[in-house]
């Protein structure tokens, strides 16, 4: 294939997400965000982009990228923007041909993050805004981290996750809260009362 061809192919994979409605899916570590996209591709179908669990495969490959993410995700710090970035969208356009829609999990993380990727992707049509209380989360991470084996399940990496949620990602929903297409859903409630608020938010789109 030519340069020029490549370059016409990207064109229309980036036009395909363009037409597929993107969601943002925020919410605190422990959340719930990964419980409810799981019910969201089951019931509508949509392909679910996880940012931390592609870079655990990332890690998991044991490549020398791996290496460095998983030393800055046992710490609880960001991965740099960039790296996510080229991370989702290689991952999008893979999927672009078959996907109606995309849930984009655990990103941004910073209001940065968002402004790079509606430059280099799209725009969202949705922020889906998790919430739960810190001593809620605390208790569900510590629950998961007995079976889950992720490295930053842990009380100390989870104090510093939360403390970085709260500064670095509730002005990611301030800012699209500003441009009105914020839906909050409670996730106090148990996983199918939450999904209901879910998927009234997606149904009205
Ligand atoms: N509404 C809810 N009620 C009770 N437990 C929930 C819940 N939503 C999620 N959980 C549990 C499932 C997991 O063990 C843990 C963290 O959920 P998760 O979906 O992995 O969170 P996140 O992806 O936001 O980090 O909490
Ligand atoms: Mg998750």
């Amino acid at each position: 294939m030519s340069r020029k061809e490549e370059t016409l192919g990207n064109v229309t994979i980036l036009d395909k997400i363009k037409d597929a409605k993107i969601i943002f899916v925020v919410g605190g570590p422990g959340s719930g965000k990964g419980t409810q996209c799981e019910k969201v591709v089951a019931k509508y179908g949509y392909t679910h982009l996880s940012s931390g669990d592609l870079l655990r495969a990332e890690v998991g490959s044991g490549s020398e990228r791996g290496k460095q993410l998983q030393a800055i995700m046992q710490k609880g710090e960001l991965v740099p923007l960039d790296t996510v970035l080229d991370m989702i969208k290689d991952a999008m356009i893979a999927k672009a041909d078959v996907s109606k829609g995309f849930l984009i999990d655990g990103y941004p993380r910073e209001v940065k993050q968002g402004e790079e990727f509606e430059k280099k992707i799209g725009k969202p049509c949705l922020l889906l805004y998790v919430d739960a209380r810190g001593e809620t989360m605390v208790k569900r991470l510590m629950k998961r981290g007995e079976t889950s084996g992720r490295a930053d399940d842990n009380e100390e990496t989870i104090k510093k996750r939360l403390d970085l949620y709260y500064k670095a990602t509730e002005p990611v929903i301030a800012f699209y809260e500003g441009r009105g297409i914020v839906r909050k859903v409670d996730s106090e409630l148990p996983v199918d009362e939450v999904f209901g608020q879910v998927s009234k938010a997606i149904d009205a789109l």
